[in-house]
């Protein structure tokens, strides 16, 4: 083989390393926004299915969420490392077959590879295995690590001098928890330094024989080659890792949108129903209790919401109106006590049961698909949305845009639109409103301060079109902090600090003593 073999070889990987290296970099951007844009759509569905908020706020699936929230989501790390893998796996093969022109011994390498990429592979699933294990007692190595750091258990572990035996029993059962993770690290560790060498032994073979023969060239080449393609396999290590990593988290956030999944069709039919009693919603003896905290915010809740009406729940800030407005609409479960519907058809189906948070999410999408998301994640279409887009003030808001419903918005994009507080709460509201017209129950939690006055004007004089529309006897439930919103209702449920204090026809409680008859002689809001 001519001596400038060498040569060719340099200047084959330089030119190919700087023109395949910009146009991979830029593909990967591209594959991860791409990925991005998808796991936001898949959140987005996800949240507006049936699922609780408590189900989300297990500690598993929030950071599942967490992740698929970024927006170089694992998912798209780990496509672009096994993108990037691939594409950088045709250096090395075009250099390993100028490196087998140069010198046939070189094929060798091959066969070298094959325990290292095997041990990568068999790793990773060795990992996976110790990660199930340890899962179960996850929750219970962070409350002991929680409490070694300080928070209120540690006052009670030094009240009883009892830290120092708390740490040590704490070391000693991690220690038993974590003990197949460490054990399988150990193994891989041991494996990948073994098929490390044996990798280097057979380069290093390959390249003492080719000087030994006085073939410079091929020493060169050889040498090269060596040396890519051990960088090589840890790229696919690595690649094969992050992929498997993302599958696992993929597959425990798929347990959320499954709920979404297993939801009964729904006929969408306009027919109208009837409750047995004039009864659309009622509560016994319901507490609700945050996960993770220890008092309630609702406390022994007993009340009938009735049927095609406008019902407002008033009270004080912190007095649990936005959170019995999360029991209504079935995003959270009551720790005790139950909710009765007296409508059949009246499950926890998104199709009878809409309604507004107090702070919608920002979805950062098209301004379209964020104004009627519930449109993009449900089977069936819902009726209204032309209705709900005009009744929330979404139209307006689209038809100030740039690009109309395809503009994009929010920090995500290249060239993004900010829209304003009240702006975002009004693409929030549109969605909200989807299928208000078949629901049995519409649950808003106005928002005091997004809200210009005239828009909420406009949404009380919205509320009772709903109730007057409505094909399913349905009610609307607005939580409002003002009295002219209250008066304009049929009923009303005053609640402070968690309990109720005040129900009735508005006249019946202006016109007796009580805690909502007291507030409304003083001016202004609640
Ligand atoms: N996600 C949460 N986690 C823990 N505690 C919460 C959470 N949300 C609300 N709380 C607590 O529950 C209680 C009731 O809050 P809630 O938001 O229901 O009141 P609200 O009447 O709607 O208040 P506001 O008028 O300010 O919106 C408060 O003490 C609040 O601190």
């Amino acid at each position: 083989m001519p001596a400038y073999v060498g040569i060719v070889y340099f200047l084959v990987v330089t030119v190919a390393l700087h023109i395949m290296g910009p146009a991979a970099g830029s593909a990967q951007l591209n594959v991860a926004t791409q990925l991005g844009l998808v796991a936001n759509k898949d959140i987005a569905r996800a949240l507006s299915s049936t699922a609780t908020l408590d189900e989300i706020e297990q500690p598993q699936v929030a950071e599942d969420l967490t992740v698929f929230r970024s927006r170089q989501t694992v998912l798209g790390e780990s496509f672009v490392r096994t993108y990037q893998a691939i594409f950088n796996l045709s250096v090395p093969l075009v250099l390993m077959v100028i490196a087998a022109l140069t010198s046939p011994l070189t094929l060798l390498l091959i066969p070298a590879c094959i325990p290292a990429i095997w041990v990568g592979v068999k790793g990773e699933k060795m990992r996976e295995h110790a990660e199930n294990e340890l899962a179960p007692h996850q929750v219970r190595m962070n409350t002991m690590a929680e409490a070694v750091q300080g928070k209120s258990a540690a006052t009670e572990l030094r009240i009883y001098g009892a830290t120092q035996w708390y740490i040590d029993k704490y070391r000693h059962t991690t220690q038993l928890w974590a003990a197949p993770t460490t054990r399988a690290n150990l193994t891989i560790t041991w494996l990948t330094a073994l098929t490390t060498a044996l990798y280097f032994a057979v380069g290093a073979g390959l390249i003492w024989s080719t000087a030994h023969n006085g073939n410079l060239s091929a020493t060169t080449v050889t040498l090269m080659t060596v040396m890519q393609l051990s960088g090589l396999l840890s790229g696919i290590r690595f690649a094969y890792a992050d992929l498997s990593k993302a599958r696992r988290a993929y597959k425990r956030f798929t347990t959320i949108t499954q709920l979404e999944d297993n939801a009964e069709p729904t006929s969408n039919s306009p027919q109208r129903q009837h409750t047995s009693d004039g009864i659309i919603a009622s509560l016994h003896n319901v507490s609700y209790r945050y996960p993770a905290e220890k008092s309630y915010a609702l406390e022994d809740i007993t009340v009938d919401f009735p049927a095609n009406s406008l019902v407002s729940i008033v009270g004080s800030n912190g007095s649990g109106k936005s959170t019995l407005a999360m029991l209504l609409r079935g995003v959270r479960n009551p720790t005790e006590g139950k909710i009765t519907r007296p409508l059949r058809a009246y499950s926890n189906n998104h199709l009878n049961l809409a309604g507004i948070p107090q702070q919608p999410a920002r979805w950062e999408l098209r301004a379209y698909e964020t104004a009627t998301l519930p449109q993009q994640g449900s089977k069936a279409p819902l009726n209204n949305e032309q209705q709900a887009l005009e009744a929330s003030g979404a139209t307006e808001v689209i038809n100030s845009l740039k690009d109309k419903g395809q503009t994009p918005l929010g920090e995500s994009w290249e060239n993004p639109t900010q829209l304003s507080g009240g702006q975002w709460q009004r693409l929030g509201n549109a969605r909200g409103l989807l299928g208000t017209d078949t629901a049995a129950l519409t649950v808003i939690d106005e928002p005091t301060s997004a809200l210009d006055a005239l828009a909420e004007e406009k949404m009380v004089r919205s509320c009772r079109q709903i109730v007057e529309d409505s094909t399913n006897n349905g009610s609307v439930i607005l939580i409002t902090h003002r009295l002219s919103s209250a008066l304009a209702s049929d009923y009303i449920v005053m609640l402070d600090k968690g309990k109720i204090v005040a129900t009735g026809r508005p006249r019946e409680l202006l016109t007796t003593q009580n805690p909502f008859s007291k507030l409304a002689d003083l001016p202004g809001e609640f």
